[in-house]
């Protein structure tokens, strides 16, 4: 059964014009005047973009001592409901585990997702097999690799281990990832705020101010440089880090940052709160910043030195978060948005003029499609793209409440923010899962997106690395000592 979109205004990241959309087989088959089709949905003064993709999200992530709360089916139902039609997430082997065991457990996880979905494999820990098996990975369609400079004790890696996986992702075509914060500070500086009798929830902001971002950031950048690697740093929540980033993409480096939509809009007074669940269930990593950090990020994203909004949806309940009632370095890290990140961007963004409708499109898709090497299957509204669809009525609003969310938690952290700009319909590779309010997730619709390496960008690198080697001097030849 074909479908046509009728009527809409068509917004990518590089175009705006009016046109149909005809939906065959889960594709587009074809974009034109006057399209007819076996069902027809109205997109009358609508925009007709392609779907999110959150390339950041934690579901169901064993972490801290408990399981983030939102499963596959939770989350991406509440992606669809948002307006977001694919999602990454992050397989995590323990330390000393196989990285092909733990896509295992992320593929029986993932067969509840009613998105499509792909993985970034986390480097938790570093050896012979670690080595060996990142060629697996990538021949399994998994071309990034996520280190995490912060978690002292669990998932952090040290700059040795991180400067010889990089020079593998290097070799393999893949794409390394990292969370930039020094973790060896942030777990010395927690110590003492603990010792001082620091407790709360405001503490773990003070245990990581932006230093330790911009500081871990620049490391990052500078060893992905030495093992001629490009380089995405995910959560990028501060203007040290945002710099570090401009700097070397200025000097002709490929590097990517990430901020999310929490950073860009909710800032660190609510850590101030007085009642503790209200700031602990905004405790995340980096935490929130203040003003200046966040119009340096809203800067990044007009500029074109930041390319990406996600959202590390991360959920976990007030009870879980109470599990640090008296020490904040036992909360658990993390918070949801994945329903929320494309209204209120389309709100915050868009209709402050902050950015336009194609810089929207090309932040929430285009640019992580084409970072992560699957354009124009996915962020694209193009004849033989994913049906990925949203219709996104400019003029519908709500006021986001946990109430009315698809999240399974018990809050949310954008509670009482008024957006307006929400899906009229949601299409996922071509079956309808949204219509305004009414939520039709399936289940196990969603299908796993595999993802070739970059062997253009990584090839270039070296290639440009090994015409500026250095070299040794060749000389005629050596003076005799002593004469
Ligand atoms: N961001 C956060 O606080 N939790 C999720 C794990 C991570 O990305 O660091
Ligand atoms: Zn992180
Ligand atoms: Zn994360």
């Amino acid at each position: 059964m074909s479908k046509v979109i009728k009527n809409g205004t068509i917004v990518t990241a590089d175009r705006t014009y009016k046109a149909d959309v005809l939906i065959e087989g889960g594709v587009i088959a074809r974009i034109g005047q006057n399209l007819s089709g076996d069902e027809s949905f109205d997109a009358t003064g609508c925009y007709v973009m392609p779907g999110g993709i959150d390339p950041h999200t934690h579901l169901e992530m064993p972490f801290m001592g408990t399981y983030s709360a939102d499963d596959f089916e939770s989350g991406t139902r509440a992606a669809l409901a948002g307006g977001t039609t694919m999602v990454v997430d992050f397989c995590l082997p323990n330390p000393g585990q196989s990285l092909l065991d733990a896509i295992k457990m992320w593929d029986n996880k993932s067969v509840k997702a009613a998105t499509d979905y792909t993985f970034h494999m986390a480097v938790t820990w570093w050896g012979e097999q670690v080595f060996n098996e990142m060629a697996e990975v990538v021949d399994r369609g998994i071309n990034t690799f996520k280190h995490f400079m912060a978690y002292k004790g669990s998932l952090m890696v040290d700059d040795d281990e991180m400067f010889s996986s990089f020079q593998r992702c290097s070799d393999l075509g893949a794409l390394p990832l990292v969370h930039a914060e020094n973790g060896d500070v942030v777990a010395a500086l927690s110590q003492k705020l603990l010792a001082a009798g620091n407790n709360g929830p405001e503490a773990h902001a003070y245990s990581r101010p932006a230093e330790v971002e911009g500081e871990a950031t620049n490391r990052a950048i500078m060893i992905a440089d030495m093992a001629n690697s490009p380089l995405y740093v995910v959560h990028v929540s501060c203007e040290q880090s945002h710099e570090a980033i401009r700097r070397a993409r200025q000097k002709g480096m490929r590097v990517f940052g990430e901020p999310l939509i929490q950073h860009l809009v909710l800032d660190e007074t609510e850590y101030m709160n007085g009642d503790w669940d209200h700031a602990a269930r905004r405790v995340m990593s980096p935490p929130f910043r203040n003003k200046q950090h966040q119009d340096s990020l809203w800067a990044g994203l007009q500029a074109g030195s930041l390319q990406v909004v996600a959202t590390d949806h991360c959920a976990f309940t007030t009870e879980q978060k109470r599990t640090g009632l008296n020490d904040f370095t036992k909360i658990p890290n993390g918070t949801g948005g994945l329903e929320d990140r494309l209204p209120v961007l389309w709100t915050r963004g868009v209709a402050t003029g902050r950015l336009t409708m194609n810089e929207f499109v090309a932040v929430t898709s285009t640019n992580i499609a084409k970072i992560l090497n699957m354009y124009p299957k996915k962020g694209a509204i193009l004849e033989g793209s994913d049906a990925d669809i949203i219709v996104w009525d400019p003029k519908r609003s709500k006021t986001i409440s946990a109430g009315s969310q698809q999240s399974v938690i018990d809050y949310n952290v954008f509670e009482g923010v008024e957006v307006t700009g929400l899906p009229r319909f949601v299409f996922t590779r071509g079956e309808l899962a949204i219509t305004e309010d009414t939520v039709d997730a399936k289940p196990g619709h969603g299908e796993f997106v595999a993802r070739q390496p970059f062997a253009a960008v990584n090839r270039a690198l070296s290639t440009w690395k090994e015409i500026t080697a250095p070299r040794k001097v060749e000389r005629a030849g050596i003076p005799v000592s002593g004469v």
